[in-house]
């Protein structure tokens, strides 16, 4: 019997709605797969939490996930309650910094059942490796002065760790697939960070002659993730640039709703977290119809990062088959509710 300990954490708005559901789905394939085993403990952390304890995590926080397998976590945010910057630098950005979850992989493909907003949408498949530990997202910075005078600093930080660490991934992961790596880049305007970028990435692809490479300025990379996304296999990405290139990967399936995402720990030392691209939806929040196959697709990459790369599989294959049977919620077009989605997988499941 594999047994995995997995902290929940469905944070704020319609993670609330969604991690339960994805839960479900994880007891299902318990059930059905008998050598499995999973143990959840929830935690309430979140901005209403804060609005109780000045705090997004208790101080133990961090060393109480570290003994997790994995972190299921759902979204933060609730502007209304907290600013994003001190929810979100709480506990999201604090996760993956000190659990040194240091790149971030957001898939994306055609996906059965959907209709994307593409006129024509080709048969696309790619994944995005984000940085996912420095970069533009850093607290190096400041303001001085209120008012008319104001003057604000921030620092966009790379270091020839983070960046060779997020390439060198990148294209371990290209020869699993298709054999291509993209770097996302923008040497034209930023004059420092983005010439070193890629300056790491030619020394990194020197390591690799049997992967093709290219090199696009964001804004180009951005626009041809729209216009022919088929050309991307595997995409490497600063934290920002991966951060925008993975909210369009979800928007040409046909929904952020749809996009997952992985925070690995490379090193070993502490748990990865699960994740769906997509925010807290304040703006849907409490109506029961959030597109809950974000965060279970994310359950699948936590299947596969245990190396149940079958199960992984056959769980996807459910949820393609159950969209394509109109099994969806009002952003890709349907009139189900979250459950009613999580419900029919779960039957699916059942039956295989
Ligand atoms: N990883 C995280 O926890 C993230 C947190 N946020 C936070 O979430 C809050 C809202 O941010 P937004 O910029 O509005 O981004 P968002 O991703 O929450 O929402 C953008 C749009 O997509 C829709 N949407 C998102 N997920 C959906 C789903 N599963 N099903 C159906 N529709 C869905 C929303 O209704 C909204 O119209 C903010 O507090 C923000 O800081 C945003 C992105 C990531
Ligand atoms: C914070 C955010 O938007 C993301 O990690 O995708
Ligand atoms: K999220
Ligand atoms: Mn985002």
């Amino acid at each position: 019997m594999k047994k995995f300990e997995i902290a929940a954490i469905p944070g704020d708005g319609i993670g609330k709605e969604v991690v339960p559901v994805s839960l479900h789905v994880l007891n299902t394939i318990e059930e059905l797969h008998g050598g499995l085993k999973f143990d959840f403990k929830e935690f309430p952390w979140s901005c209403d939490y804060y609005l109780e304890h000045g705090k997004m995590m208790p101080e133990d926080g961090l060393e109480t996930l570290k003994s997790f397998d994995a972190i299921i976590l759902g979204a933060i945010g609730n502007p209304e309650l907290v600013p994003d910057h001190v929810s979100l630098w709480g506990l999201l950005i604090k996760i993956r910094r000190e659990l040194e979850q240091s790149i971030n992989i957001r898939p994306a493909k055609f996906f059965k059942g959907l209709q994307s907003p593409l006129v024509n949408p080709k048969d696309f498949d790619l994944i995005v490796v984000r940085e996912n530990s420095e970069g533009e997202y850093s607290e190096v910075g400041g303001r001085i002065h209120r008012g008319e005078d104001e003057v604000v600093i921030q620092n966009a930080v790379f270091t020839r760790k983070g960046t060779e660490r997020a390439m060198r991934y990148a294209f371990e992961l290209a020869k699993k697939r298709r054999g291509h790596v993209a770097s996302a880049t923008k040497s034209n305007g930023i004059i420092h960070s983005m010439p070193f970028w890629d300056e790491v990435f030619n020394d990194v692809r020197a390591d690799y002659p049997d992967i093709q490479t290219a090199s696009y300025h964001i804004d180009a990379l951005a626009a041809f993730f729209v216009s022919r996304p088929q050309i991307f296999d595997v995409i490497v990405a600063s934290n920002l640039f991966g951060d925008i290139l993975t909210d369009v990967g979800g928007a040409i399936m046909g929904s952020i709703g749809i996009a997952p995402a992985a925070n690995i720990n490379l090193n070993g030392k502490y748990p990865s977290m699960f994740e769906p691209v997509h925010g807290s939806a304040p703006d849907i929040f409490g109506k029961g119809i959030a597109n809950p196959i974000g965060q279970i697709w994310t359950a699948k990459m936590m299947l596969d990062h245990f190396g149940e790369i079958e199960l992984g599989r056959k769980l996807l294959d459910v949820v393609e088959d159950a969209t394509n049977d109109g099994f969806k919620t009002p952003d890709i077009g349907g009139k189900a509710s979250t459950i009613e989605v999580g419900d029919e997988i779960c039957r699916r499941l059942k039956r295989l």
